[in-house]
C-alpha cells in the first residue's frame, strides 16, 4: 500500500515514542509536528542532558525524558533510533513496559545483529517491525534534524514472520511513507550485504583516505589541505561522520563488510594492473560502469 495516495486526516498512532531524537530521530520529529499526521502525541527519551534541552527548545516532543520506562508505557508505536551498539540493552529496558499490542521498530543501520540483540527481550503482545531509513548526513545530535531528511528516499523493512503481525508492518511502512519515504522489504541478510556494499564500504574508504593522507609527510599534508578539490573533498564529508555511530555499525555487520573488502581490494588490484600495463580498455570501461551508476543514480532522484 502506498500511503500517500491514501493519506486521512487523522494521525497515524495516538503516542509515538522515540529514544535517541539524534538525526534520524529527532528528523522523524521534525516530520511528525510539521504535519501532524504521524502522531498526536510525541514523547523523546535521550540520556544525555544537553540533548534533552535541545530536543525541548526545538519543540519538537510534548515530553523529554531520561526515563525510558514512564515514555513508552502509554505509546503505540516505540522507535529506537540509538547506535546499534545500544539497541539491545535499550529494547531490554523499553520492552517489559511497553503496553499490549503496541509497535516495536528501528532505525538501524545494520539489520542482523540488531535483530538478534532485541530478540531475547521481545514478547508476544509486541510486534517487532525492523526499519532502516536510507538517509543521513555526516552529523548528528537533534540540531541536526530536518523535516525534509527522508524524502524520496528509501526505508527498507526487513519484517520477522515470527514477530511482525501484517498491521505492524502495514503502520511502520505508512510513517515512513508519510516522512516522505518509499518502503521496501527484505531479509536482514539481504539489507546487510546490500548496505555493506552501498553505505558501510563507502565510509569505510572515506575514513581510510582521510587517514592515509594525513599520514603522509608534513609538506604533502598541507599541500592535500590546500589544494584538495571536489575528489578528496567529497570523501572528507562522509569521514566526518560519527565515530561511535560508525564503530558500531563496522562491527555489527563484520562479516558483510569484511566480504564486500575483499571483492572491492581485488578490483582495485585488477585496476592497479591495468594502469601498470596501459591497458586503456580496461581502465575506460571501468570509468564508463561508474558514469553510468551516478546517471542512474540521478534518473532515479537519489543523487
Ligand atoms: N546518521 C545516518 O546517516 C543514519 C541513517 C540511517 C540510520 N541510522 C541509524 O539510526 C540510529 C541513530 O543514528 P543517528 O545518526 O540519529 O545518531 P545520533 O548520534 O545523531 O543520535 C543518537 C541519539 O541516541 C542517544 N542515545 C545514545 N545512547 C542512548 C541510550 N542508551 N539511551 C537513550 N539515548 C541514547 C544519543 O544521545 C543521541 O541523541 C543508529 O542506529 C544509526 O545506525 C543513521
Ligand atoms: O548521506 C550520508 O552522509 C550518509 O552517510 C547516509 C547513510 C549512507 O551511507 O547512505 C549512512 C548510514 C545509513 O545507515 C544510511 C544512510
Amino acid at each position: 500500500m502506498d500511503d500517500r495516495t491514501t493519506a486521512s486526516d487523522t494521525p497515524l498512532f495516538d503516542t509515538l515514542t522515540v529514544i535517541g531524537p539524534g538525526l534520524i530521530g529527532s528528523s522523524v520529529l521534525h516530520r511528525a509536528r510539521r504535519d501532524g499526521m504521524l502522531a498526536r502525541r510525541l514523547i523523546a527519551v535521550d540520556n544525555n542532558p544537553t540533548f534533552r534541552q535541545r530536543v525541548w527548545d526545538l519543540g519538537i516532543a510534548d515530553e523529554v525524558t531520561e526515563n525510558v520506562a514512564p515514555a513508552v508505557a502509554e505509546a503505540d508505536c516505540v522507535m529506537l533510533c540509538v547506535p546499534v551498539g545500544v539497541m539491545g540493552e535499550v529494547a531490554a529496558t523499553a520492552i517489559p513496559a511497553m503496553r499490549p499490542g503496541a509497535i516495536l521498530t528501528d532505525t538501524g543501520s545494520t539489520k542482523v545483529s540488531v535483530i538478534d540483540a532485541i530478540r531475547p527481550s521481545l514478547r508476544p503482545d509486541i510486534s517487532y517491525v525492523p526499519a532502516h531509513p536510507m538517509a543521513g548526513t555526516e552529523f548528528s545530535g537533534p540540531d541536526a534534524g530536518f523535516a525534509t531528511l527522508f524524502e524520496n528516499r528509501w526505508c527498507l523493512l526487513t519484517p520477522l514472520p515470527e514477530t511482525s503481525s501484517d498491521m505492524a508492518v502495514s503502520a511502520v511502512e505508512s510513517l515512513w511513507q508519510r516522512c516522505g519515504a518509499r518502503t521496501k522489504d527484505m531479509t536482514p541478510e539481504h539489507h546487510d550485504r546490500v548496505c555493506a556494499i552501498v553505505s558501510h564500504l563507502p565510509h569505510l574508504l572515506a575514513f581510510t583516505i582521510c587517514g592515509t593522507a594525513d599520514d603522509l609527510a608534513d609538506q604533502t599534508r598541507s599541500e592535500v589541505l590546500d589544494f584538495a578539490a571536489s575528489g578528496f573533498r567529497d570523501f572528507t564529508r562522509i569521514a566526518a561522520s560519527d565515530p561511535i555511530m560508525w564503530r558500531d555499525i563496522f562491527l555489527s555487520n563484520r562479516d558483510a563488510i569484511l566480504e564486500m573488502l575483499a571483492r572491492f581490494t581485488e578490483d582495485a588490484q585488477a585496476m592497479a594492473r591495468a594502469i601498470r600495463w596501459a591497458d586503456s580498455d580496461y581502465i575506460v570501461d571501468r570509468i564508463e560502469r561508474g558514469r553510468q551508476i551516478r546517471r542512474s543514480l540521478i534518473e532515479n532522484h537519489q543523487a
